[in-house]
């Protein structure tokens, strides 16, 4: 602990039983107990206005179980942290432990080998396969949820269409694998959705590394659905690589992203990933692909749907661009600017990744911004192996670079190149290789919707729109950031609607 306390200089924080990242910390209670702190994997966004009085940086110091960290909440730390300093590198993780090692966790030695088999994968042929697949999946949804046939539908829980729209589309995408919306590909034991084995299969990933094989025997009926779902994840992912291998054999067009990235592997010799690698990358693609893209697109039809004036304003846009009543392609992306600027600040609100996890490589310095106008910054020195953490939700909370963070300002990103503040999509060389794929399935579900419906949120009696805003647009993290069960209703516009 003493040793802990020196490796973050005594930054201020927290003093606790677990740090927030460890097992424990994940298992146990979240608590803010002076004697048995446990601050909780969401204690970046839940203690958002208090976690910085002074300084734009904050430690935790755990006397039990896990690594000391500092978190920062600056864009000019951000650039020395997750730019292209030797100085850091991704944190080593337990979640390779559960799905292997993967482009996602990798530290740099091999990182460079996942990348490059990745990155063919991410061309522009594959763009015009999302948006094509994203369209096709959008209109299979409406009509297998029979909103066709309404000019309301009834309560929509948004999150688990989200969700499942976002796996339809990486699971074509990726490895060619479609399937109707009414009628999603089921486990071997027959009970559960590919879609329910996935969400299982993340949030249970602490339970499955410290459980040993005989616990799932146990007459549990919770535990029973853990081995199904981590069973069939690991059938898909093995099954989809095979038959890849298989079909490459005889046939030399490359077509699926999983298709590229078993090419991509057997044309280079140097860069071979191993069979778990290659595993641990279609797990790694599978989840950051869909978990992300799908809880954010939740969170901002709920910000359009709590201020109408702003979906309205889209609604303009989209009908101006998509004038002659034809469909949208993917040469209309750059046509919706207003519509991308609610997405960026979807995101910010709500950023799927809430922090960006690096290690100390060395012993390094940090010139640490005061939160106070005219006050010095702090100098502070980190010792070689402590977790160094950019706190993404932080810096999108962060008065210096967002006036007034709580609320949803669309306009705030006009003329704001990405680069600059949108830290969303992370930073440097490991930055979201998926950017462009989740910008392209993002603004092609957004355009449909809000073309063809108005979005209301569903209130209780008596609710009003910032009470609704403070009930259900609270925060939770597991493994990603997303909003609790979002209640909406669609109403199909009629022409010359508007509100
Ligand atoms: C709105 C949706 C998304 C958001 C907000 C998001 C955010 C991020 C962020 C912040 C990182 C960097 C993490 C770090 O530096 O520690 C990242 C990395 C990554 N993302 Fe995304 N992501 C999204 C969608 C996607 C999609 C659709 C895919 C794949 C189809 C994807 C694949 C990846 C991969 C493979 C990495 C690791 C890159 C590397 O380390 O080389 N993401 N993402």
């Amino acid at each position: 602990f003493l040793s802990g306390l020196k490796a973050v200089d005594n930054v201020p924080g927290f003093r606790c039983a677990f740090s927030a990242t460890s097992l424990p910390g994940l298992f146990f209670p979240t608590s803010l107990n002076t004697l048995w702190c446990n601050p909780g994997p969401d204690f970046l966004i839940r203690l958002r206005h208090s976690l910085y009085p002074v300084h734009e940086i904050v430690s935790v110091v755990p006397f039990l179980s896990g690594a000391p960290g500092v978190y920062v909440c600056s864009i000019e730390l951000m650039r020395q942290i997750a730019g292209y300093s030797p100085q850091y590198d991704k944190e080593h993780t337990f979640f390779d432990a559960a799905f292997g090692t993967n482009v996602v966790t990798a530290q740099r030695a091999g990182w460079k080998r996942h990348r490059r088999v990745i990155n063919p994968a991410f061309s522009h042929k594959m763009y015009d396969l999302v948006w094509k697949e994203s369209l096709a999946i959008f209109r299979d949804m409406v009509a297998a949820e029979g909103w066709e046939e309404r000019d309301s539908t009834s309560t929509v829980m948004m999150n688990s269409i989200t969700i499942k729209f976002a796996l339809a589309v990486i699971s074509s995408c990726a490895f060619g694998l479609t399937f109707p919306w009414a009628e999603p590909p089921k486990s071997e034991g027959g009970g559960m959705t590919l879609q329910d084995c996935l969400v299982i299969a993340t949030r249970d990933v602490p339970l499955r590394i410290v459980a040993p094989r005989w616990v799932y025997r146990l007459p549990s009926k919770y535990l029973k659905e853990v081995e199904e779902a981590f069973t069939t994840v690991f059938a898909f992912a093995k099954s989809q690589i095979a038959a890849r291998r298989e079909k490459l054999a005889d046939d030399k067009s490359k077509s699926n992203m999983c298709d590229l990235i078993v090419r991509a592997n057997e044309d280079d010799g140097k860069v071979k990933l191993n069979d778990d690698e290659m595993l641990g990358d279609v797990f790694a693609v599978l989840i950051a692909g869909h978990e992300t893209s799908g809880k954010v697109l939740t969170a901002i039809i709920a910000l359009l749907g709590l201020h109408q004036d702003e979906q309205e304003r889209v609604h303009q846009e989209i009908l101006s661009v998509l004038a002659s009543g034809r469909e949208p392609s993917l040469d209309d992306l750059d046509s919706f600017p207003y519509l991308h600027d609610c997405i960026m600040e979807g995101i910010r609100l709500f950023p799927p990744a809430d922090i960006l996890v690096r290690e100390a490589t060395e012993d390094v310095f940090l010139k640490v911004p005061s939160r106070i106008p005219g006050q010095r910054e702090r100098d502070v020195t980190i010792k070689k192996g402590t977790i160094v953490g950019v706190d993404v939700v932080g810096i999108n909370h962060n008065p210096r670079y967002f006036p007034d963070p709580e609320a949803f300002k669309p306009s705030r990103w006009k003329g704001i190149t990405e680069p600059d503040q949108f830290v969303g999509f992370g930073y440097g060389p490991r930055a979201c290789v998926g950017r462009k794929f989740a910008m392209i399935e993002l603004t092609c579900f957004l355009v449909l919707l809000i073309r063809d419906w108005r979005v209301e949120v569903v209130l209780k009696k008596g609710e009003s729109l910032q009470q609704w805003r403070e009930r259900i647009l609270v925060a939770k993290v597991d493994i990603t950031l997303g909003v609790g069960p979002t209640p909406i209703r669609l109403v199909r516009r009629k022409a010359g609607d508007s509100v």
